[in-house]
Order: C-alpha cells, then structure tokens, then sequence
C-alpha cells in the first residue's frame, strides 16, 4: 500500500508538469492513447467463449469499436441479436465487455445466488464508486433492504406519503394553464418524483427543501457524466485521471451537502429517541432514513454512507420514473386516440372514488383502489416501458466467481452478463406484431381468462417484461414506481389535455453506452381540459 503510494507520487509530479505544458485537452488525448495501448496489451487472458460482435471488418481497431458503442450500442447489439439470439455473443463497451446472454439463460441465472452474480456489483460498478465517494454503497445492500422490507409490505402507506407530497409540490411544478402551453414534461416529471421520493426517504425536512430537490436531481446527471469520464481511461490511471473530470466535482459537492443535511437529520433523531427514553412521547415520520438506521449496523450508520445511500436511492427513482412517465406522454401524443379512452377510465374511476387531486391519497385505501382499477392505463405503461426502454441491456450482473452455464457456456470471474432485453421485446417471437404500439395488449391478456387477472400487470416481472430487470434482484422499487406512475398520469388526464407542438413527432432516442435518453430539446404542449 506504501509502496503503491510512493510509486503514485513519484508518477504524479512529472505528470502534472506535463499536464501544465500540454494542457487539459492534450494531456487526456495522449493518456487516452497510452491507455488504448495498454489496454491492447494487457486485455484478460481468460475470456468468456463467446464471439464479439460489432467489427466491421477483421483490421477494425477494438478502440474504434468501443468508441462506437458510445452512440450505437444499439446498432451493434441490434445487428448482434439478428444472427445470434440463440446464442451468447459479446458487446465492448469501453471500460468492459458484456456477454449478452440469450433470453433462454433467464431462468438459470435467476437460480443463481446473488453472491455468485449480483446486480448490484453490475449496476453500483458502472458508477465506478470508490471514485465517486460510493464506497460505502458496495459491500451494503441496507438502501434496498429499505426498500424490500419496510416500503413494499406497506406499499400504499408510502404511496399516500408520497403522493400527499404534491399537495404542496403540483401547482408549483405543474403548469396550470386554459391555454395551448409548450412543456418540457421529463422536468416536470423529474421535479414531482423527486418531492415524492424525498418525502418517503427522508421526510418533510428534505421534501420542501429546494436545494435537496436541486441535489436530487442533478445528482444522477452529475454521477453518470463523471462515471462515464472516469471509465473512458483504465482504472490503473484513476488516481490521476479523476481529477481533470469537472462532473466529478459537483459530485462532491452534492455528495457533501447531503452529509450536511444527513447530519441533521440523524442528530434529530437521536435527540427524539433519548427523550423517548425520558418517557416523552414524541411524533416522528415514518421514513425510509429512520428505518435505515435502527437497522443498519454501527459500520453502515456513519454519516458519509446514508448520504451515499440516499443519493443512490434518489439516483435509482427519480430520473428512470420520471423518463418513464414523459415517454408514457410522448406516446399519447403520438397516438391521441388513446387520450379520450384513459380519460375514460379516470373520469369513471373519479366518479365513484373522488377527483384525483390533493385529497386522492388521504381518504384510506383510496389510492391503492385508484391503482387497481386503472387497468388500461397499466397496459398503456407497460407497453410505453415496451417501446421506449431507459436501457438497453437488462439485466446485468456482475459475476464474482467462474460459472459454468448450460450449454458449456463459460463464464469467467468478473465478466459483466446482460440480456438485450429490447431486442428481445421487439422480437415476433415474444410479442406479435411487437412493432405496432398496442397499448391494450396485456390488458386483453388479463381478460382473456379468469386466472389470468392478476398477471400481466406493469410491476410483474416476466421473461416477456424485462423493463424491471429479472428474479430476485429484479428492480426493488417497482411496485412503488408503477403506483405513483398511474397516480401522477391519471391526474395529469384528469386535469389536462396534451399534444405534440405542430410540426414535432415522437422525440428521438438517444444512446449513450447502453443507456437510452430522449431528445433533451423534446417537449409537449399541455392545456386544462374542457369540462362540458
Ligand atoms: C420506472 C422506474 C424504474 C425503472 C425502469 C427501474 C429499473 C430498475 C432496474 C432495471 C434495476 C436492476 C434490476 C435487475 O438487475 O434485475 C433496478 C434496481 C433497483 N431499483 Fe429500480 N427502477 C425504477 C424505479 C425505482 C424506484 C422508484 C425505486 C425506489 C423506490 C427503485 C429502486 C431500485 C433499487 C433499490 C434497485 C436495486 C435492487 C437490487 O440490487 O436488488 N427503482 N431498477
């Protein structure tokens, strides 16, 4: 360790003199090429057999290759699924090679313990956390043991919590207006998620603090600008490297202003548990925070790591949710006959239940009838999530030790495994016609026949539904996602009508790596409705 130390020392200052020299843009230029060239001649002895897919020709550079996937991951895993579905192939991202599995391997990998290959590894590794302040998050899994065992055993509690939350956040954040009004709906989206998730994670004190909901916000777009830097070089160049990434820095300061409020947060509760011991009797929220630390142990409850951890939680649910939701809006535009049919649905819905407004969630199980009865908006979602993936490959796992998958198919400790999940919803052989947008398609499946009621349904996990991931380690906080989802958008057609500005059609997708945005510049426009 000393040793390594000294060795980074005596390296760093003829290197930051020659940085001084050549600049910020020449030096990363000529670490990049020693970095390609070290990379050539150190890449793994042990790989996966499995061919790599995506050369265009036998002299192509695997730099060029991997530069490739940085805008058409896409193309390359899209070409790949068309000659080898059936069998594994492997994709090059630069940091790291995929093997991409066929879907048949679903089952066998799902019966695998996640000590052997885990999520987490795969998808906290892509973060490159011990660079980005997350350590604390890797060898924990306390944030989504919050998630498993204290949110999703009393679901609708957290939904009312949450959704109680737009009491004070929806006339801020949404635009109420009797005219035509152009919207960039991901924002608003992205604002209403991050009340809600701040209210369930830590309560009022974050929930109607603007600066947290600044931070939790432009935390994800900070971590995953400076992750995708720092993976650009080889991790031997990360101890000087990191510190020309700008993104980085506004990672710390994040990461450092959620400690302040931690810290506060933490010393509140201590002071409510001693005068609880006093026999004072004292109201507390109930929040995922509180939770964390009465069952986290000492390691796990420092300040830094539930900072971390609750910036990982608000990085896992606020931007996937709120792109979710903007496509489900980009996709009524784009086929506004479905408007008046969900508006339907609601209108009925309303009818019996009350208006879903401020009060929808503080009127007892209002809110979890509300989601049970939304049925064909749970299929619109469902297929919306079909066609407009937030990734795309899913899910992946890290694997901490060699397997031998069926099929003699190897895999080597530390290769990153991943399924091309929307290849795999867009083929004939998992849904017909899988081109045409057919919103009501699980829905007609649910009504086909009595026992198939409670399948097909947004948070189900299925071989044919992989937006949540698979198994075990599928997606922790999907059925919250999909129950504030409906609840956001049957307001948002209860309340309003939306359309495309004349002249723009369905937003287009953008790739980076294997992580699929929109058009930043997309937006809709969005008027109060007509009530007769
Ligand atoms: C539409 C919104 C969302 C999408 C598309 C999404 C997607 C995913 C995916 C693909 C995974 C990896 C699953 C796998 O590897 O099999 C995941 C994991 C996770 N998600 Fe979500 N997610 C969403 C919303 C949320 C929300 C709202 C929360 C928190 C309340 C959340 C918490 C988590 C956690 C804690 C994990 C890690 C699970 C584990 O490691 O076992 N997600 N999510």
């Amino acid at each position: 360790m000393v040793k390594n130390t000294l060795q980074l020392c005596l390296l760093w200052e003829p290197l930051s003199s020659l940085v001084d020299r050549l600049g910020a843009f020449a030096s990363t230029a000529l670490l990049l090429v020693i970095s390609w060239s070290l990379s050539v001649i150190f890449w793994p002895t042990e790989r996966p057999n499995a061919p790599v897919a995506g050369y265009r020709s036998m002299f192509e550079p695997s730099f060029l290759l991997k530069a490739r996937f940085i805008r058409n991951a896409n193309k390359i895993i899209g070409d790949a699924y068309k000659t080898m579905r059936d069998r594994p192939f492997v994709v090059r991202r630069y940091d790291l090679d995929f093997v991409v599995l066929p879907v048949k391997y679903l089952e066998e990998i799902r019966l695998i313990s996640y000590k052997k290959l885990s999520s987490r590894g795969a998808q906290v590794g892509n973060l490159v956390p011990d660079w980005n302040g997350l350590d604390g998050v890797v060898n924990s899994n306390l944030h989504v043991e919050a998630v498993r065992r204290h949110l999703n055993p009393d679901l609708y509690k957290y939904v009312d919590y949450g959704y109680n939350e737009l009491a004070h956040g929806w006339a801020d954040e949404v635009p109420r207006t009797d005219d035509w009004s152009l919207t960039n709906i991901e924002e608003v989206m992205r604002r209403l998620m991050a009340r809600i998730t701040a209210k369930i994670f830590m309560g009022d004190t974050a929930s109607r603090d603007p600066s947290w909901i600044n931070i939790s916000v432009g935390f994800s777009v900070d971590l995953f600008e400076s992750s995708f830097g720092i993976k650009m070089f080889p991790p031997w160049t990360y101890p000087f490297i990191v510190w020309l990434i700008p993104a980085r820095y506004r990672v710390r300061r994040q990461l450092a202003a959620t400690r302040q409020m931690v810290d506060k947060l933490l010393q509140r509760l201590n002071d409510a548990q001693a005068r609880r011991r006093q026999g004072e009797t004292i109201d507390e929220e109930d929040t995922l925070l509180n939770w964390m630390v009465e069952n986290g142990k000492p390691w796990e409850n420092t300040v830094p790591q539930m900072a971390a951890r609750l910036c990982v939680l608000a990085m896992a649910s606020i931007h996937t949710t709120a792109a979710t939701l903007a496509n489900v809006v980009y996709e009524l535009c784009a086929h506004p006959e479905w408007i008046p049919v969900l508006q339907e649905e609601i209108d009925t819905i309303a009818q019996d239940l009350g208006k879903p407004d401020d009060n929808l969630a503080s009127e007892g199980s209002t809110s979890k009838q509300w989601c049970e009865r939304l049925e064909k908006l749970d299929s619109f979602i469902m297929e919306s999530q079909r066609h407009n993936p937030v990734m795309i490959l899913n899910p992946q796992r890290l694997a901490t030790e060699p397997i031998m998958l069926s099929g003699g198919v190897y895999i080597p400790a530390g290769t990153r495994l991943a399924f091309a999940n929307h290849e795999h919803h867009m083929d004939p052989r998992t849904h017909p016609d899988p081109a045409v947008f057919d919103p009501l398609r699980s829905y007609r499946k649910r009504h086909a026949a009595a026992d198939q009621r409670h399948l097909h349904l947004a948070d189900q996990t299925h071989p044919s539904a992989l937006s949540f991931g698979y198994g075990n380690q599928a997606c922790a906080g999907r059925h919250f996602a999909v129950a504030v989802m409906k609840l956001i958008m049957a307001r948002m057609l209860y309340e309003f009508d939306f359309r495309f500005p004349e002249g723009q059609g369905m937003p287009e997708n953008r790739y980076v790596d294997e992580n699929v945005y929109k058009d930043l510049g997309a937006r809709v426009e969005m008027k109060r409705r007509a009530r007769g």
